[in-house]
């Protein structure tokens, strides 16, 4: 038993295990099996380590976005001038990442809740009172809906309905409402656009974004950019691609729209922001690229552009009054997308290992054509392997020698 022990230890620490290899001369096989290994060191050079970064970890970046519009327009209709301001034209006014420019309006000034009749654009026709039935109110002018008694109709606005039907038909022509009066008459939408100036509107875009794996925060205010040149700068794709301040015009040419239509009855913009950054090199080649996208304004489709309402509110005399506005504006959306990439050994040793383990498939592969595809195929097999019923015969072969040579 003890020399049991002892024997099992002895063949555990002093022996080695290898498999015998076989050094095959054949040019086919040894041209295919080179042309496969240099494949697999190809691809796990080219593609696992340089083209997807296969040593690196990744992380994905937390970012915020402030923006500020400047620029003035001046507009002159039915004999008024105004001038507009960043203030009267971007909603909503607090520089976040998704708002509109204003770029046309049909505006109603001096609304009040009144009586007054439904705009007479030949869907809101009747010709008795019995046509407009008290209570009731038009979603589109062609078919009437109930309303529910508890709701304000003025609260409950859908589509293009106005008011609350008070049972008159007035002079023949349309219903009368209860609602703010007069009411609005956007059949006409203005054209050129009223604030076609707001082309030469800027924007500026404030950026940072922090990857909190690594523990980097970047913002798109990168070294280049200081406060002298901030002052002067303007985004250009090729020449000045690092100014955080774009021309509105810029923007929608880079999207790929016509401003003078866009302008008109509206669109929608997507700018994005891309961060891709590699922390092995200088922090100052961690720099963003920015990007413009159309998101939608295509003419074909049933609703074309981007138009809103929105209401000023004042008294009057003790009335309640408001301007309402029927709003056509660029709708700019900002979209930051960060991705940062660093050493680590971790995916390093897996890349290495994975591509080992690739390394071993032209190996099958070679032997599969060495010993199945090539005329001498058996002579390789019999080198290759040894085997069982061989060894035993060669065994007993032997031992008949020996005891042959015994007997002598
Ligand atoms: N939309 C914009 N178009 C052009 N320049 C801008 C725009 N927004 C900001 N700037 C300029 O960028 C710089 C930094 O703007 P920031 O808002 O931080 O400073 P500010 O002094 O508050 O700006 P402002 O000039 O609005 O008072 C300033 O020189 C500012 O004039």
């Amino acid at each position: 038993m003890r020399n049991l022990i002892k024997e099992a230890f002895t063949d555990f620490f002093c022996e080695y295990e290898t498999p015998r290899q076989v050094l095959v001369r054949n040019p086919r096989v040894g041209i295919a099996c080179r042309v496969l290994q240099l494949g697999v060191l190809a691809y796990i050079i080219g593609w696992v380590f340089m083209y997807e970064k296969g040593y690196q970890v990744e992380d994905t970046a937390i970012s915020s976005v402030f923006t500020k519009m400047k620029g003035i327009a001046y507009t002159e209709s039915n004999g008024t001038e105004r001038l507009w301001d960043v203030a009267d034209y971007v909603f909503p006014d607090q520089g976040v990442s998704s708002f509109v420019v204003m770029t046309n309006f049909i505006m109603t000034i001096g609304q009040s809740q009144g009586k007054c009749p439904e705009l007479a654009d030949g869907s809101n026709n009747c010709t008795t009172d019995a046509d407009c039935k008290k209570g009731e109110y038009k979603r589109t002018g062609n078919e009437s809906y109930k309303t529910d008694a508890t709701i304000q109709p003025f609260e409950d606005e859908v589509g293009n309905e106005r008011g609350r039907m008070t049972g008159t038909c007035f002079n023949e022509t349309s219903c009368e409402i209860l609602s703010w009066c007069p009411v609005q008459d956007d059949r006409v939408i203005p054209n050129p656009p009223l604030l076609v100036a707001a082309e030469n509107f800027t924007l500026f875009i404030k950026n940072s974004i922090s990857f909190p794996e690594f523990g980097v925060v970047r913002s798109n205010l990168v070294e280049s950019v200081d406060s002298s040149y901030l002052k002067t700068c303007l985004f250009d794709p090729a020449k000045q691609p690092l100014c955080p301040i774009f021309k509105l015009g810029d923007i929608v040419s880079l999207s790929g729209f016509k401003f003078s239509e866009i302008a008109q009855v509206g669109g929608s913009i997507g700018i994005l922001i891309e961060w891709e950054c590699n922390l092995d090199l200088r922090i100052e080649k961690c720099i963003p690229k920015y990007r413009f996208q159309g998101l939608y304004g295509n003419s074909s489709q049933a609703s074309v552009g981007y138009n809103f309402r929105t209401a000023k509110y004042y008294t009057e005399d003790r009335i309640q009054k408001r301007t309402l506005m029927k709003v056509f504006g660029v709708y700019i959306e900002i979209i930051v997308n960060g991705k940062a990439r660093k050493f680590d050994i971790i995916p390093t040793l897996t890349a290495i290992g994975s591509g080992v383990g690739i390394f071993g498939v032209a190996t099958v592969v070679c032997d599969v054509v060495l010993l199945h595809l090539v005329p001498r195929k058996d002579f390789y097999k019999t080198l290759k392997f040894k085997s069982t019923a061989e060894q035993e015969q060669e065994t007993d072969s032997m031992e008949m020698d020996q005891t042959k040579e015994a007997s002598h």
